[in-house]
Formats: C-alpha cells, structure tokens, sequence
C-alpha cells in the first residue's frame, strides 16, 4: 500500500484538524508516532498528545520537516500566511493538502514553490465518528498515486470521492457545512417530542437514531428518498399530517437554499 512508511502531518488542529487526527489514528492507518501535528493554540496540542498520543508542537516547520503528507487545517483567511511559514521545507518529496473551504488550487500552488504536489480536500466533522462524507481534487503536479492516498486517508474517517475541482464549492455547501444543518434538525425535533411528554435524552436518542437510520436506508438501498418517503407514508395516517406541516413551511426550499448560500460563501472565499 502506497501509504505504508510514510508520515503524516497536521498544520491546525481546530475542530476538523483535531477530529481528523483522532479519526485517521483510530481508524490504524497511521500509528500515533507518525503523526506530526502543530498549531499555535498549546491547549488544543496537549489535549492532542493526551488523547491520541501524537507529536505536537508549536512550530510548524518540525511538523513539516518531520512528514511526508501535510494537511493544512487553518482558517482560509490565513491560509496564505500559513504558506508562506512553510514553503522552503516543501519539497517535490512531499504532498500538501488543504481542507480550507473555497481557496482554489491554482491560487494554493501559485504560494508554493513550484512542481509542489498540492490536492484539495473538504472533509467534514462526522470524521470524529469516522462517517465523514468528503470529496477530494487533484492539483496540476499531484500524481494519481498522491489522489489514491488522499482516499485513503480521507476514506479511512468515512466516505471519499474525487470530484473535478469546478464542483468543490457545491461540496463544500453540502456534505462540508451540512452536518450543521441536521444538528438544528435533532434538536427540534426531540424539542417537539419533549413538548409532547418525552424525557429529553430518550427524545434526542430516538431523533438522532432516526437521522442514522434515514441517512443508512437512503444509502444501503439505493432507493429515491421520495420512495423512501412513500414507504412510511399511510393513507391519512400521521406522517402525512407532519409533512403537509413541513410543506407549508418550506422545508425543501430552505435545505436547498442553505446548500446555495453556502456553496456562495465558498465562492467568495475563493476570491
Ligand atoms: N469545522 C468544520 O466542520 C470544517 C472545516 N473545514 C476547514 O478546515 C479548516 C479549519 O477549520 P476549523 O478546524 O473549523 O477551524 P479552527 O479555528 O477550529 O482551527 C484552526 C486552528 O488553526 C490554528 N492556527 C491559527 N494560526 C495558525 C498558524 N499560523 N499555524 C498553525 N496553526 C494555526 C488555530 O489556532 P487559534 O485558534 O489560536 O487561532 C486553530 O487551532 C478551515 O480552512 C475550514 O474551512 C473544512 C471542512 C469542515
Ligand atoms: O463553515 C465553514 O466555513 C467550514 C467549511 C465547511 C464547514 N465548516
């Protein structure tokens, strides 16, 4: 396997850098000791080390010098900035990948020196359970092989396709914000269930097993979710009277909404 002997490091270790990390550890395909993880924030580093016992630092040229993959889990904004702390450590041995929402490939290589093998990545949280849906992106000096190890990696915390890049904003307001639609989504739905008597941890068990239990049916049966629908749908039963409910409130149009707008943000991160 192309990835065996071969370190990896993390620049950031945020929500998604941190998540990953434990993630990727969890799932084996990297043992702690050969992940190098730096960022500026020292609690966050020793939570790290505690947790999934892996280097940590504050200087990001060790993290660099020290692995042959690099993810950086910085802040778009800062992104540039990060770059330029690290590029003469960059040589064409190593692989950059960035998880920065909206910021191009072509703009993330012009930073670089040239020839650096760059691909882009936009992961999302659910890796802390190893359900991340993310979608990966070739740069112009990566390989194939530098592609098959960013799906590795990235399939090692749940699912990962390639897409062309043209299409990373629209995953970035789907699978990469989306998790943050749905959480909304259990809360009020337990909320509706405690209105109605429910203790609020069976409701929130029930409502979020119902989210998985969705989510699995749509995605083991391969069948149309409006068929799914159909399925649990009676005859003047009460599904129907719920969903006339979430009809006369929008519901498809606002999730459709929410998925543009931040597909646009995306955008404009990308300026
Ligand atoms: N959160 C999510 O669900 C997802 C995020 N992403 C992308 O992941 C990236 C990180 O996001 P997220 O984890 O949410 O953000 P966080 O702010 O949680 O993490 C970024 C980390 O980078 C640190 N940092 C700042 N400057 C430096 C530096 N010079 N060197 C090293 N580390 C530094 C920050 O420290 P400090 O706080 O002290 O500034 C912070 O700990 C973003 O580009 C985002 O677009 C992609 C998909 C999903
Ligand atoms: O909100 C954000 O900008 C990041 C990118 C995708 C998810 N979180």
């Amino acid at each position: 396997m192309s990835l065996e002997g071969k370190k990896l490091g993390f620049i950031g270790t945020g929500k998604m850098g941190s998540a990953l990390i434990k993630g990727i550890c969890n799932a084996g395909l990297f043992s702690p000791s050969g992940v190098y993880a730096s960022d500026l924030y020292e609690p966050s580093l020793d939570e790290l080390k505690q947790s999934a016992g892996v280097n940590v630092s504050t200087d990001n040229a060790a993290t660099v010098i020290n692995s042959d993959i690099i993810v950086l889990a910085v802040k778009p904004q800062i992104l540039k900035k990060v770059i330029a702390g690290i590029k003469e450590d960059i040589g064409s041995d190593k692989l950059v990948i960035s998880i920065a929402a909206g910021v191009k490939l072509a703009d993330i290589e012009r930073e670089f020196n040239e020839g650096t093998r760059v691909i882009r990545v936009m992961p999302n949280i659910a890796a802390t359970v190893a359900e991340a849906a993310s979608a990966i992106t070739q740069g112009s000096n990566a390989s194939k092989e530098d592609a098959e190890d960013a799906l590795a990696i990235f399939g090692s915390v749940g699912s990962a396709i390639q897409v062309p890049e043209n299409l990373m904003d629209a995953v970035t307001g789907l699978s990469g914000s989306g998790p943050a639609y749905i959480f909304p989504v259990i809360e009020a739905m337990a909320d509706g269930a405690v209105y109605e008597g429910l203790d609020r941890k069976s409701a929130l068990v029930l409502a979020a097993q119902t989210v998985l239990g969705a989510a699995k049916m749509a995605l083991e049966t391969e069948t149309h979710p409006g068929e799914l629908k159909d399925m649990v749908t009676s005859p003047a039963g009460t599904t129907i009277r719920g969903i006339k409910v979430l009809e006369e409130y929008g519901i498809r149009s606002a999730f459709m909404q929410a998925v543009i707008e931040s597909s646009n943000r995306s955008k404009e991160l990308g300026k």
